[in-house]
């Protein structure tokens, strides 16, 4: 095990066939494995080859796109997807996610807990409260005020963690000569009676090697920030700039440390988008070839905001004018991704081209050979703008697959990353305590 700090990678699943809705039409892309398990298990299988260290699940359960080019995203259903995963894997580890404000605490600390043991302590629950009123509406039910709906989330986590630890450490004998199963003195009921959750019961489920699922959270909101630093061991976030990076990271720390935590439990996973080709002409025509036309217009309008220009449509196929670009004002109030675009738009590339760099996108992107994207990552890192970092490859059958073989082995030369996993348990990967129960020191 490496002396030097190293990063944290995981892979995002967020949709059929890559993190790009039109990943499904790209050459190299099997179209018939919508929706195949067989497929996500193949690619979580090729994440672990990459040694990451997990996969985050996302989860927006019914949304359907608008357009009908456009496959529906997200996997079959997280924890599926997680079990299906963890039984054809033997390290990474899965974090799934699980709306609070519809679901039940029972059923998720069982089902979540099992899978723990199941898969020898490698589930993390992505714990969020679903802010979507479209995904409500699947579940009968009206989004609560942001308010309530965190008030619900805090007790919710709270009745998981009670019922993760219901059953003792020792409880379990299994002794024949004793004739002893269980000392079921140790297996402590829990009695909640909270404003939004009541639960009495127990959940009769012994530890997993981690202990228990380690909890996840995404987001980047005050209220996300305020929730993962007391409850998360990792927050997916998504930043655009060192600054906002650092920014984060350490608001997410500060939390943990009022807490009364060690801020080095809690994880900040910025997110990526690399395109990892031959050189950069190729990575931009690769990546183009997955924007429509209306894309295209759409984000030259969103960039004419941010600049404060106006284009006409024979400005996509010419630089910006750099007395133009000389006049543009960025400030605290200014749109987080309008530094890069300036960047990229004094490289001197055509508007088409700044577009097909992904300046205005979910995530930051990479586009380049292998290691223009190992730069960014090490970069961030090395400043503090990020733990470590979730990946968006646009297809994962050929994108992924760039990564793993030309990204990964770059970092891992650097010792920024490493070289096997030192862990068996995703707890142990990721480098934060085992838990059992409710962090004490929350309570
Ligand atoms: C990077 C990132 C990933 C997210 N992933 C999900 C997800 O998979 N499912 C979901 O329902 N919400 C997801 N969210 C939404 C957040 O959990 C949160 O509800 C949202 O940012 C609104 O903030 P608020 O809850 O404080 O209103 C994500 C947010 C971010 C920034």
């Amino acid at each position: 095990m490496s002396e030097k700090k190293q990063m944290l990678l995981g892979l995002g699943f967020t949709g059929a066939y890559g993190a790009n809705a039109k990943a499904w039409k790209s050459e190299g892309v099997n179209v018939t494995t919508y929706p195949d398990i067989n497929a996500d298990i193949r690619y979580a299988q090729l994440a672990e080859k990459g040694k990451f260290q997990f996969i985050f699940v996302g989860d927006f359960p019914g949304a359907i796109p608008d357009d009908n080019r456009e496959v529906p995203s997200m996997t079959l259903e997280p924890i599926i997807t997680a079990t299906a995963i963890l039984q054809q894997t033997k390290h990474i580890g899965v974090a799934s996610t699980v709306h609070t404000q519809w679901n039940n605490p029972f059923t998720l600390a069982r089902q979540f807990k099992g899978i723990d043991l199941m898969s020898g302590g490698r589930i993390a629950w992505n714990a969020v409260t679903g802010s979507s009123p479209k995904v409500a509406e699947n579940f009968g039910v009206k989004l609560m005020d942001s308010r309530s709906r965190y008030e619900s989330h805090y007790e919710f986590v709270e009745t998981v963690q009670h019922l993760w630890a219901t059953w003792g450490k020792d409880a379990l004998k299994a002794d024949k000569e004793t004739g002893v199963f269980a000392d079921y003195s140790q297996v402590k009921p829990v009695h909640i009676s909270g404003k939004h959750i009541q639960a009495n019961g127990a959940l009769p489920i012994p530890p997993s090697p981690q202990g228990q699922p380690v909890i996840f959270h995404s987001g980047g909101s005050p209220n996300s920030i305020a929730f993962a630093g007391r409850y998360a061991s990792a927050m997916i976030g998504e930043v655009w700039t060192i600054e906002q990076g650092i920014a984060t990271r350490n608001a997410l720390r500060q939390v943990a440390i009022d807490a009364g935590r060690n801020p080095d439990e809690i994880k900040f996973i910025a997110g990526l988008m690399p395109v990892v080709a031959n050189s950069k002409r190729e990575a931009i025509d690769r990546h183009a070839s997955f924007m429509d036309e209306n894309i295209v217009q759409q984000r030259a309008f969103h960039i004419g905001m941010i600049l404060g220009i106006s284009f006409t449509p024979e400005d996509l196929e010419r630089p910006i004018a750099p007395e133009l670009l000389d006049k543009v004002k960025i400030d605290r109030y200014s749109d987080p991704r309008a530094e890069n675009v300036l960047k990229v738009a004094r490289e001197g590339w055509t508007l088409r081209d700044i577009i097909y760099h992904s300046v205005i996108d979910y995530h930051p992107a990479t586009l380049g050979d292998a290691k223009e994207t190992a730069d960014y990552l090490t970069e961030m890192f090395e400043s503090g703008a990020a733990d470590g970092f979730w990946i968006l490859p646009d297809a994962y059958e050929t994108d992924l697959k760039r990564f793993v073989e030309e990204v990964v082995p770059i970092l891992q030369e650097r010792g920024v990353f490493h070289e096997d996993y030192d862990g068996e348990t995703l707890r142990e990967n990721l480098g934060v305590p085992y838990q059992y129960g409710v962090d004490k020191r929350l309570s």
